[in-house]
């Protein structure tokens, strides 16, 4: 035993001897091209390649660098022992990812991929017009040469795709408005944006069920129609046309869209823009998967004077549109320009300009839809015309879940066995009431118990189904005198005697002038 560390500590000595020879023999350069060409010796026989992906590329920040991180946060919980825990900024979420110089198996295709996370000490630059982090961050990922071409570039295009989702997940989404009349945030931004938090989705949504579920489909098959829309050559958008009184659920449906999507929303105000050219410089600003909403469509400019202002000149009588103009005329096209039209609002919707980005959906809503130009509703204009209903039965149902806490099989038992169940579902039917309304009685008696709360309800109904039967006796019997009025006034016109009579009258009288005014030019 004695002879063997006797061995060992000479062959360590004899290593120790060369290596500060060559330390002083050789200069630093030359030992660094021998590791290198030894290096690429070994690499030539490796059957592994290496991708080092830097945190820091040059003076930019490596985008992909955060994506693998992410990316990695999906499969690190199963794979590796040890794991770094963090919380991005505006995140409601907790995020894993793999510890300094830790290792993980990863597989993509049958194919394994290992990935190391490097981390070292940066040694200060003398001088730096920018500071730098204290450590070199990057990942090593380590692949079999035969799989480069099934790695290069699809599993780093899944690598992008899986980090958006997640970070899409993660990141609290924002709600944008555009900056008041075409200005911009300290950051040139004409948007500005605050996180978005409206509760409401799809399942606190009172509307048909039925009806509810076709629009989560289409949404559905939006968000995972790429390759449908690029096989079909369309542009990857949606519009949808949200119409029905106030109180019926509009804008909770656009918080629910959004919500059910992961999507941004940026709500536009029209009457904050001007021209053509804001609102195209507005929307090349907006991201994609995000919800582009005008409120009010029908009330937030006046888009018929405005361009009709824009064509003040003979000989083209001001037309309401400036669509329907010759597109030829130099002169529509400077006044266009200059203020904000119709077409300008369809070309962003609609026209070359909306596909600028991907994955965007229009949500226009209005109260008052007969008020809507014909363009705006022509078939293709909106992909889905969706009406928001007053509150029916099963819209009824929600909401007593949503307020009252109450089960479907609760409300079900009621409704066999209960004769108020049955008296409400026919008296919010005949109400015509809004499930805004239907909501805040339900808020103001959710303390009582449910069947004193849904009594309430009843009574509540019951008063506004009176309320409206009075208000359409009255408006029936106005109607009815106005008529009356309009068909004595026909009568009277049309009546052959009184008519005849007085025509004849009056041509007594004629033919005597007539008479008179010959006999005056008879010579006496
Ligand atoms: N269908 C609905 N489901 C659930 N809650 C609703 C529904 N409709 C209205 N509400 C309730 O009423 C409130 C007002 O609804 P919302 O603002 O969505 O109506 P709207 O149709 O957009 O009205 P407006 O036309 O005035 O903009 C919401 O905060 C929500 O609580
Ligand atoms: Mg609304």
């Amino acid at each position: 035993m004695k002879e063997v560390w006797t061995s060992v500590a000479s062959i360590l000595g004899a290593l120790a001897f060369f290596q500060s020879l060559l330390h002083s023999v050789f200069p630093p350069e030359f030992r660094q091209a021998i590791a290198k060409l030894l290096h690429r010796f070994f690499g030539f026989f490796s059957c592994y390649c290496y991708f080092d992906i830097t945190e820091i590329d040059g003076v930019s920040t490596n985008e992909l660098y955060g994506a693998v991180q992410l990316y990695l946060s999906s499969s690190a919980s199963v794979s590796a022992s040890r794991l770094s825990l963090c919380r991005p900024l505006n995140s409601s979420a907790f995020t894993f990812g793999l510890s300094n110089n830790d290792r993980l198996v990863d597989s993509f295709s049958g194919s394994t991929a290992i990935w190391e996370h490097v981390v070292i000490q940066r040694t200060s630059p003398s001088f730096s017009w920018r500071p730098f982090p204290d450590e070199k961050r990057g990942f090593t990922l380590r692949i079999s040469k035969k799989d480069k071409s099934l790695f290069i570039p699809r599993y780093l295009d899944h690598i992008m795709e899986v980090a958006a989702s997640i970070s899409r997940r993660n990141q609290d989404r924002h709600l944008y408005t555009n900056c008041r009349s075409g200005s911009m945030d300290a950051r040139g931004h004409p948007w500005e944006s605050v996180p978005f938090k409206h509760p409401s989705t799809f399942d606190t949504l009172a509307m048909d069920p039925k009806r509810k579920n076709d629009i989560m489909e289409d949404l559905r098959d939006f968000a995972a129609g790429q390759n449908f829309y690029h096989k079909t050559g369309r542009a990857w958008k949606r519009g949808y046309l949200l119409y029905g009184p106030p109180g019926t659920g509009k804008s909770s449906m656009i918080a629910a869209m959004a919500n059910f999507l992961g999507y941004d929303i940026y709500d536009l105000e029209l009457t904050e823009v001007h021209t053509n050219s804001e609102l195209r410089k507005l929307l090349m600003k907006t991201t994609s998967k995000s919800i582009i909403v005008i409120e009010d469509i029908d009330c937030s400019v006046s888009l018929t004077n405005r361009s009709s202002n824009s064509f003040p000149s003979p000989p083209h009588p001001p037309s309401p549109w400036p669509m329907d103009e010759p597109s030829s005329s130099s002169a529509n096209a400077t006044s266009s320009a200059k203020s904000l039209t119709l077409s300008g609002l369809l070309n962003f919707t609609d026209g070359l300009w909306s596909c600028c980005g991907s994955e965007r959906i229009f949500v226009f809503t209005t109260n008052h839809i007969e008020k809507l130009d014909p363009a705006l509703l022509r078939s293709g204009r909106m992909d889905m015309h969706i009406y928001m209903n007053y509150c029916s039965f099963s819209a009824l149902k929600i909401l007593l879940r949503n307020y009252m806490g109450m089960e479907e099989n609760e409300m079900e038992a009621l409704e066999e066995n209960n004769e108020l169940m049955r008296e409400l579902q026919i008296a919010v039917e005949a109400a015509e009431i809004t499930p805004a309304d239907v909501s805040e009685v339900l808020i103001k008696n959710r303390r009582h118990d449910k069947r004193r709360a849904l009594e309430e309800l009843l009574t509540v109904l019951k008063e506004r189904t009176l309320g409206r039967r009075e208000r359409a006796m009255v408006e029936s019997s106005e109607r009815k005198e106005t008529e009356e009025e309009e068909e004595q006034e026909k009568r009277a016109l049309d009546s052959p005697e009184e008519g005849d009579s007085e025509m004849d009258g009056k041509d007594d009288e004629k033919q005597g002038m007539e008479t008179e005014t010959e006999e005056e030019m008879l010579p006496n």
